[in-house]
């Protein structure tokens, strides 16, 4: 081959093949390109295949070992119940062999029963026979007793009534003492986890026996006080008024009747005759509150009593009445200052001629006047108690009823009896009944009075605590009440100089306490060791009054004073409603 046209020749094919060759590289790397283009697109793809294929095994990773959990549970939870399914076997097999006994057992206990059964048939039918007999004898010993308590019962009436017969002859004071509950108060200043424990000041040492007697026991001996009726700590209002009721048909039958409450402070005198602090007052209620004390029930069965009676043959009047620091104090007045004094009346009698004395015609009338006095009666607070009264507290009511229509009189008739007043005469004048006289227009009237006293309590001064002007009024308290019971050994005695006037309060009941009216003393007791002293004073005045012979007492004669016009149907008392 000639060099040169053949060597351009073969270098330009050269060239070309290279150049053929250079673009068959260039298309084999385009094409690689595309194919490795491809093979990245494969790889995205794969990878992601592989991302959720991990994913996937990692959920199916998570539920297989919950799932193997959950199985190791099952499992365990298994093999429990395979124990418990062989204990329950156990049990049921235990069970098996006992209920395989217990027909055997059941007969034999059925057997042992029928023997048992048989044995106490015999026995009952053995001891019936025996229990009849009891019972007979039972039932015999009981009529007995009944018979013996019936017997003891008349024969204990018979006595209290013929004592009382021989109380109403002598014209004895009847004495009956309530001994009131413990209360809290009675600790004074001591711990109130000691109230009533031995040894402290609120041990309880006053004890009723019986209804007649009461027991206090002091560091030396014991001392037994017997009076008409004597009141335990349970008995309450309605069995305390139950005795006093009688009183209320003698003050119809024309008889004075005074009723007074005597105590230490705090003994239960306001209670037992008005009634609790707690009962709103002693605001009268329609129906009888059960705490109401003596003067509310007294008016209640006077009204009762009246309302039997001839409509308008009754009138009362009330006043309501404290001597305080020795005054007497009208407690129905507006007027504080008027002084009041007692004057000797046309009957012989004594009273209080500037008191108010006001007509009532119902319950209602009178507790409302009672509780218009209490509002300015005087009160304080105590060591012993908050509501210590300071003054002694008289309630009167005046019944003035028409005599029986024989014992009307000529105008002569009365002309000659002011005339025998006037020339001196006894003042309380009877017509004579059997002068023969034709009965004119004069009516006669029949003033009865039921005076209810609550008096203030003795006191010691140390132990309530009082000063300054409550102590001025303890002192004059203390006076009256022993001025009241120097009234009563002076009557007891028999001595011709009674000092009545030796105290306003004792002047003030003069005609109740000597006088031939009906008295009753209701001594109140507190149980405390610390009032022993006080108790012992209390019972001691009790004993000291039943003492007192006054002679029978008198029934109220009619009177024709002018002044006592017969009761008016406008004020009659007509019904004992509220
Ligand atoms: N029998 C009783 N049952 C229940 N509580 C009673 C009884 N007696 C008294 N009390 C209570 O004891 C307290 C004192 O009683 P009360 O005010 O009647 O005494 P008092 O003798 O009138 O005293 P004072 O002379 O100081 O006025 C009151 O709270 C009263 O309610």
């Amino acid at each position: 081959m000639p060099l040169g046209i053949d060597r351009s020749h073969f270098l330009s094919d050269k060239v070309r093949e290279c150049e053929r060759q250079l673009r068959n590289k260039d298309e084999r790397i385009a094409g690689l390109e595309t194919e490795n283009g491809m093979l990245y697109l494969k790889l995205a793809q794969l990878r992601s295949e592989l991302q959720s294929s991990r994913e996937e095994l990692s959920t199916v990773k998570h539920k297989y070992s919950e799932e193997k959990q959950f199985r190791s549970q099952v499992s365990s939870k298994a093999q429990k119940f395979k124990h418990e399914i062989d204990h329950l076997r156990k049990d049921l097999s235990t069970v098996q062999s006992v209920a395989a006994e217990l027909p055997q057992q059941f007969e034999h206990h059925l057997l042992q029963a029928s023997s048992i059964v048989q044995h106490h048939k015999t026995l009952h039918q053995s001891q019936s026979s025996s229990l009849t007999v009891l019972q007979n004898e039972m039932s015999q010993l009981q009529t007995a007793l009944k018979d013996i308590t019936d017997r003891h019962n008349k024969e204990k009436k018979r006595r209290q009534g013929l004592h009382n017969l021989l109380m109403e002859l002598r014209g004895n004071i009847r004495v009956h003492c309530r001994l009131r509950p413990l209360m809290e108060f009675d600790c004074g200043t001591e711990d109130q986890a000691t109230l009533g424990k031995p040894g402290s000041k609120s041990e309880v040492v006053a004890h009723c026996y019986d209804d007649e007697n009461i027991c206090v026991k002091t560091s030396k001996h014991n001392k037994v006080f017997e009076y008409e009726r004597v009141f335990n700590p349970t008995e309450d209002q309605p069995v305390v008024f139950d005795e006093v009721q009688p009183m209320l048909t003698s003050l119809l039958d024309g008889y004075n009747v005074c009723i007074m409450a005597y105590g230490q402070t705090g003994s239960g005198k306001t209670h037992t005759m008005l009634g609790s602090h707690n009962n709103d007052d002693y605001n009268p209620c329609e129906t009888m509150h059960p705490d109401e004390g003596v003067i509310p029930r007294a008016t209640r069965e006077l009204f009762r009593l009246i309302e039997e009676k001839p409509v308008g043959s009754h009138t009362i009047e009330v006043s309501v009445v404290e001597i305080y620091n020795n005054d007497i104090k009208d407690l129905l007045s507006k007027s504080s200052t008027t002084k009041h004094e007692l004057v000797t009346g046309s009957d012989g009698l004594l009273n209080l001629p500037t008191i108010t004395s006001k007509p009532v015609s119902t319950v209602y009338d009178v507790m409302s006047l009672v509780q218009r006095g209490l509002r300015t009666r005087s009160e304080s607070a105590t060591l012993v108690h908050d509501h210590s009264s300071r003054s002694h507290l008289i309630v009167t009511l005046t019944v003035t009823s028409v005599a029986p229509s024989f014992f009307t009189v000529s105008k002569t008739d009365n002309d000659n009896l002011q005339t025998v007043k006037k020339a001196g005469g006894r003042p309380q004048s009877q017509p004579n009944l059997w002068s023969g006289d034709q009965p004119t227009n004069q009516t006669a009237v029949i003033k009865t009075k039921l005076q209810l006293v609550d008096l203030a309590g003795s006191e010691c001064v140390g132990m309530s605590g009082v000063k300054g002007a409550a102590l001025r009024e303890a002192s004059h308290i203390n006076k009256s009440l022993s001025a009241l019971a120097d009234v009563l050994g002076a009557l007891a005695e028999h001595r011709t100089h009674i000092p009545y006037r030796n105290s306003r309060l004792t002047h003030f009941l003069q005609d109740s306490i000597g006088g031939d009216s009906k008295l009753l003393v209701l001594l109140c007791v507190s149980p405390a060791a610390r009032y022993t002293s006080e108790s012992l004073q209390c019972l001691g005045f009790g004993q000291r009054a039943r003492q007192v012979q006054r002679g029978p007492a008198k029934r109220r004669l009619p009177t024709y004073d002018q002044n006592s016009p017969r009761p008016k149907s406008a004020t009659a008392v007509s019904s004992p409603k509220m």
